[in-house]
């Protein structure tokens, strides 16, 4: 029995070798190659890149050309998935990070760092349930960027989106390596279903539709201004109510039709993937990069909050007003800033505490 295992040991190592044994038998050092990878492009690290949305937003990072280097951590599998996609043939050298030991390696140097790390909602959760184990997480994170690349952009995924980004914000604060416009909740996803909701109503192509959304990540606080879409479009009272509702529950209409299995994952890595092309374009010095996320803010009486922002060469670096506001968005605005209070403060006293 010994010898069989033995001999099969053998096989399967001939087979199926790891890199090292490859490189011995080949006498080829992967070290010593020609390619360094000095292609020009930015950094870009994903944390959580072994989870639901971690696994296809690395995918498409690397398929990104503004990408020159792609960091993949996570606590576990993150070896697995850094093998599989480093063999696509785009232009973006990958490496892999496991564990807390190796954050600093996988932050150092980095321009952008997207944050998808945390425990996703079941049937029947609210995302500030997801809080509790959220919090701790997205504060590791954070001290880990605050020591190993402080000039980062952030684009922060991880919910209670309302209540990490101030989390994230006073970790920052505390190291001293705060710069409000480099810290963006991503919200993206709110708006792609809001395209993709209001072009179905509209008889559009996604494509050609624009809809603001503002205030923030959950529930009421998802406001989306149906008055300022684009084209110009007029809707039925009925299509308000039908809108608002749906784009304010398109994650509990994920959640509940994967019925125990997680929440959004490949919409989520499709949005995060706009987003983070978008932060790459305005650090590139592209004029006119504009997009909704959930930022510190003067736009309402709250320190945070979702508008539009252009993203330039240090992160958001303006904070657009909200523009005219018909009645129903004004009630659904009063309603938005309450709850959002709550979730911010939460968020502070967490790290104040
Ligand atoms: N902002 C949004 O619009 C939006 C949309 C969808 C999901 N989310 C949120 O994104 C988060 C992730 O969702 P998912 O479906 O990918 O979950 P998932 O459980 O599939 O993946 C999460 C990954 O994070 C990793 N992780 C856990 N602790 C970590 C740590 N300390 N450091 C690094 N990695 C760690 C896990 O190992 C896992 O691989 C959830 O909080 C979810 O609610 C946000
Ligand atoms: O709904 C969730 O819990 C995940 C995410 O915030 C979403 O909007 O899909």
């Amino acid at each position: 029995m010994e010898q069989t295992n033995q001999r099969i040991a053998k096989i399967s190592a001939h087979l199926y070798p790891s890199n090292s044994q490859m490189e011995e038998s080949f006498g080829v050092r992967r070290a010593n190659c020609r390619a360094k990878g000095g292609a020009p492009g930015f950094k870009v690290a994903i944390l959580g890149a072994a989870g639901g949305i971690g696994q296809p937003l690395a995918m498409l990072m690397k398929i990104n050309p503004l990408v020159s280097v792609l960091h993949l951590y996570d606590v576990v599998n993150s070896p697995g998935v850094t093998a599989d996609i480093s063999h696509m043939d785009t232009g973006a050298v990958v490496r892999g990070f496991l564990g807390q030991a190796q954050l600093e390696n996988a932050l150092t140097g980095m321009d952008l760092v997207i944050i998808p790390a945390g425990v996703p909602r079941k049937p029947g959760m609210t995302r500030d349930d997801l809080f509790n184990i959220n919090a701790g997480i997205v504060r590791t994170l954070c001290e880990g960027i605050a020591k190993s690349c402080p000039g980062a952009v952030v684009n922060l995924i991880s919910n209670p989106v309302n209540s990490t980004v101030p989390i994230a914000a006073e970790v920052l604060k505390k190291a001293g390596t705060y710069d409000p416009k480099r810290l963006l909740g991503v919200t993206m996803l709110d708006v792609v279903r809001a395209n993709t909701f209001v072009a179905e109503v509209l008889g559009l192509d996604p494509r050609d539709v624009d809809v603001p959304v503002v205030g923030g990540h959950a529930g009421v606080t998802i406001l989306p201004l149906l008055s300022q879409v684009k084209p110009p479009s007029a809707f039925t009272p009925d299509e308000v109510e039908y809108l608002t509702n749906r784009i304010q529950n398109g994650g509990t209409e994920v959640v509940e039709a994967k019925a125990g299995a997680g929440s959004a994952t490949l919409s989520m890595a499709y949005a995060a993937v706009k987003f983070a092309d978008a932060c790459l374009r305005g650090l590139r010095g592209d004029a006119g990069v504009v997009e909704c996320a959930f930022v510190a803010s003067e736009v309402t009486e709250l320190p945070f909050f979702a508008s539009k922002v252009r993203l330039g060469r240090n992160g958001a670096e303006e904070v657009f007003q909200l523009g005219p506001l018909n009645e129903y968005e004004r009630v659904g605005l009063e309603k938005a800033k309450k709850e959002l209070a709550a979730s911010i403060q939460k968020g502070i006293s967490f790290v104040r505490k």
